[in-house]
C-alpha cells in the first residue's frame, strides 16, 4: 500500500481530494483534432489556432461623437464656421475640408481629409450654415484612428482560448465568420442499479426513478461536450460489460452512476478491472467517498457512486477538471471564498466535506453561509436548494456558528 496515503482504514488506497485530482489529472490529455465552427456555435469552445488582426481595427479615423469635424486651427468663437456637408456612418464625405468649413458627422463615419478634431453637437449652435462654437478643443478630439483597437498582424487570440461573447464580437470585426476550434471530447454515460426505473414508468416495491442521468446529461452540457446517453443498465454483470465495451468504443470518456462500493451487486467495479485498467480509490471526502477510475481501451473512466448528491460532487470535483483538461481548457483550483457560517455545522474528523449551503451578502459587504440543513448524499433537495459548498478541511469537528469557513460558490464548479 502507498504511503502517501491519508487513511489506511480501509481495504482500498484512501486519498485526499488533492491526491486524486492530480491522479485524474495527470491522465487527461487534451484531445487530438480540430473542426472548423461558425462564430454562431463557437461560444465556450477552445481555439485551436492563433487569430491574427487581417487589417487595423477601427479599419479608417472615425468621429466618438455626434457633432461637426473641422481644422482645429480655425475654431474661433467670433468667426463661424460654413457647414459644407455630412459624413454619416456608411455615407462618408467625399472632399476634403478646407480653411473655414465644417462637415456635420455622426458617430463612427469616417472623418474627412482635412479635418483633425470632431466638436460634438452640445457644445454648437447652428444658424443656417453657419456653425457657431460655444468653446475651442484640442487638435484631435473625439478622433479614434486606424489601428487603435488591433493592429494588422498583431496577434488578436492564442490556441487554447476560451472564447467568450467579447472574444466572437472581436473575430466578426475582423471579418471572420468561422473559427478552428478543437473537436468536443465525446462523453458516453449511464446509470446503473435495478431498482432504477424511467419516467413514465410506475414505481415498484423498492424502485426509484433515475434521476442521475438527467443530473449527468446536464453537467455535461454545461461543461460542453459530445455526450451520448447509453442510459440505464440492470445490475447484472453481463449488461454492465456490453455497456462498457459499447462505450469504450466510441467515447473518450465513460461516466457511470451506482454500483461503485463494494456491494455484492456492484459490477461497475469488477467490469472495469477486466475489462481495462481500474484504480479505486476511496476518497476522504463526504460526499462521493466511493470512485472507480482508470481506463478502458483508449477510454477514461468514470465510475461514479449511486447517490445524487455524491454524483455532483464527483463530477465537480474530479470528472469535470478531467473533461476542461480534455477540451483544451487550462484547468485552476477552484475559487474558495471566506465566508461567516450563520448555522453550526455538524462534522466528524477524517474527511473534507463538502456540505451544501447558501450565500448571502450581508449590508456592510462580507459574506455569510447558511446551510441547507440536512446533509445525507441522498438529499437531492440540498443540492437544489444551495449555490455554494461548504467546504470543511478534513482534521475540522463541529464548527460553530460564527465561525469562518470556507465556500465554493457552484458557479465556479457546475
Ligand atoms: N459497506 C460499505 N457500504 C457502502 C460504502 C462503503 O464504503 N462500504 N460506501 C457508501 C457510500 S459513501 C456511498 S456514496 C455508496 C455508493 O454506493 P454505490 O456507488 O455502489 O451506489 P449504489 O449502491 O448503486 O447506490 C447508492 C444509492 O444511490 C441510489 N442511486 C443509484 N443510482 C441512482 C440513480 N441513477 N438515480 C437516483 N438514485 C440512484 C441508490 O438507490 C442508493 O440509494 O455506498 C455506501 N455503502
Ligand atoms: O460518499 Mo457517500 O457519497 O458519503 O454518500
Amino acid at each position: 500500500m502507498q504511503t502517501d496515503t491519508c487513511d489506511t482504514d480501509f481495504d482500498a488506497l484512501v486519498l485526499t481530494e488533492e491526491q486524486a485530482r492530480e491522479r485524474v489529472l495527470t491522465a487527461s490529455t487534451p484531445v487530438a483534432g480540430s473542426e472548423r465552427c461558425p462564430l454562431t456555435a463557437a461560444l465556450g469552445r477552445v481555439l485551436a489556432a492563433p487569430i491574427a488582426a487581417p487589417f487595423d481595427v477601427p479599419p479608417h479615423r472615425n468621429s466618438a461623437m455626434d457633432g461637426y469635424a473641422l481644422r482645429a486651427s480655425d475654431q474661433s468663437p467670433d468667426t463661424p464656421l460654413r457647414i459644407v456637408g455630412r459624413s454619416f456612418a456608411g455615407h462618408p464625405f467625399d472632399a476634403p475640408v478646407r480653411a473655414g468649413e465644417c462637415v456635420q458627422i455622426m458617430t463612427g463615419a469616417v472623418v474627412p481629409a482635412g479635418a483633425d478634431t470632431v466638436v460634438q453637437q452640445e457644445l454648437t449652435t447652428v444658424d443656417g450654415n453657419a456653425l457657431h462654437l460655444q468653446r475651442t478643443l484640442k487638435q484631435g478630439a473625439n478622433i479614434r484612428h486606424p489601428g487603435e483597437d488591433l493592429r494588422r498582424g498583431q496577434s488578436v487570440l492564442e490556441p487554447g482560448r476560451l472564447l467568450t461573447a467579447a472574444d466572437l464580437g472581436l473575430l466578426a470585426s475582423l471579418g471572420l465568420g468561422e473559427v478552428d476550434v478543437l473537436r468536443l471530447p465525446r462523453v458516453a454515460f449511464f446509470s446503473t442499479g435495478d431498482e432504477l426505473r424511467g419516467i413514465g414508468e410506475t414505481l415498484g416495491e423498492g424502485d426509484i426513478y433515475d434521476s442521475n442521468r438527467y443530473i449527468l446529461h446536464a453537467l455535461l452540457q454545461r461543461i460542453g461536450v459530445d455526450s451520448v446517453d447509453l442510459g440505464r443498465i440492470p445490475d447484472r454483470r453481463d449488461a454492465v460489460y456490453a455497456a462498457l465495451d459499447d462505450a469504450s468504443a466510441q467515447a473518450d470518456v465513460i461516466i457511470t452512476t451506482g454500483g461503485a462500493s463494494v456491494g455484492a451487486a456492484d459490477y461497475v467495479a469488477h467490469a472495469l478491472r477486466d475489462l481495462g485498467e481500474a484504480e479505486f480509490w476511496k476518497i476522504a471526502i463526504k460526499p462521493g467517498r466511493p470512485l472507480n477510475f482508470g481506463r478502458i481501451g483508449a477510454a477514461l473512466f468514470f465510475g461514479l457512486p449511486g447517490n445524487p448528491v455524491s454524483v455532483m460532487a464527483t463530477f465537480a470535483l474530479f470528472a469535470a477538471p478531467c473533461l476542461r483538461r480534455l477540451r483544451g481548457e487550462s484547468v485552476r483550483p477552484y475559487r474558495r471564498l471566506h465566508a461567516t457560517t450563520r448555522d453550526a455545522l455538524k462534522k466528524t474528523p477524517g474527511r473534507t466535506d463538502f456540505q451544501r449551503g447558501i450565500l448571502h451578502t450581508e449590508p456592510d459587504g462580507s459574506l455569510s453561509v447558511s446551510s441547507t440543513g440536512l446533509q445525507g448524499s441522498h438529499v437531492l433537495s440540498s443540492m437544489s436548494q444551495a449555490d455554494c459548498f461548504i467546504r470543511l478541511p478534513r482534521e475540522a469537528g463541529p464548527v460553530a456558528a460564527g465561525s469562518t469557513v470556507d465556500v465554493v460558490p457552484f458557479a465556479d464548479l457546475f
